[in-house]
């Protein structure tokens, strides 16, 4: 199955969902006419980093943005991997990623598992619990954020359970820019399997951001690769790919899990 696939690199006003909300949907039209078949936005695009004003701005059981993608997705009848919003609960704030399918039904919610210190999300936000699995087209897929990727055991699993490409939603800094393009591309050769990974560019008072969204391969080639200005990063894959890949090299048969 070929599916073309944009991601929205877009700059996010800090702590300005109103102003956010009026640039995705320019960014959302121009991905329509390039006749999309799924387009993926990033990390917490509504609010950015403010998280100190999270219960002043924050989105109350992601009702804001989960009825902003099902919308979106039905208007243009693409799917949707929703980025991430600052979920507001009894619990607390959660960093959740919605995903909408074009008939505009919520098919997934996934909170960021990894909380990023350095960002001090541990002090603003609550750690998610279950796991990105989803599923369109008949497909497995798996959604994460950001301070995920680090994390391989956690993006192991999901390709074990199945997942032919990995969904990625960021705001990450280009200060460690080498190192996004390094573990996404380790991600995507040693899971073989698609990693589409949408960053934010622009900066913040306290960060400025890489862009440089990439879609990878299952061998690890950069199909496509942004710059640091907002744009969109578009790339047909072609899902087939990831079976052929893991043919040849069948890590998942060799492994010796007794000895790890
Ligand atoms: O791991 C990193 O260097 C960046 C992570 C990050 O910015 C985040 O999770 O929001």
């Amino acid at each position: 199955m070929k599916l073309k696939i944009a991601c929205l690199q877009i700059d996010i006003a800090f702590g300005n969902p109103a102003q956010n909300v009026k640039n995705a949907k320019k960014w959302i039209e121009k991905a329509a006419e390039q006749k999309c078949d799924l387009i993926v936005l990033p990390e917490l695009w509504m609010t950015g980093y403010d998280l100190g004003r999270l219960d002043e701005i924050g989105d109350p059981e992601g009702n804001d943005l989960a009825g902003f993608i099902s919308e979106k997705a039905k208007e243009h009848h693409f799917d949707i991997i929703g980025g991430s919003t600052a979920k507001e609960t009894e619990e607390g704030h959660f960093n959740t990623m919605f995903i909408s399918d074009r008939n505009g039904d919520i098919i997934k919610q996934y909170s960021k598992l990894h909380l990023f210190k350095l960002m001090d999300e541990h002090k603003h936000l609550v750690g998610g619990k279950s796991d990105g699995l989803f599923t369109l087209y008949d497909e497995i897929f798996a959604g994460f954020i950001c301070y995920d990727i680090r994390f391989p055991e956690w993006i192991r699993k999901h390709a074990m359970e199945g997942a032919k490409a990995l969904f990625v939603s960021a705001e990450w800094p280009l200060a460690r820019a080498a190192h996004w393009k390094t573990l996404l591309t380790a991600r995507a050769i040693e899971n073989q399997c698609f990693v589409i990974a949408c960053n934010r560019c622009g900066d913040d008072p306290n960060n400025k951001f890489a862009g440089q969204s990439l879609i990878i391969d299952p061998w690890g080639e950069i199909v496509a690769e942004g710059s640091q200005e907002e744009e969109l990063v578009i790339a047909e894959i072609d899902l087939s790919l990831v079976e052929k890949v893991r043919k040849q090299i069948p890590i998942f048969e060799d492994r010796l899990p007794e000895f790890y």
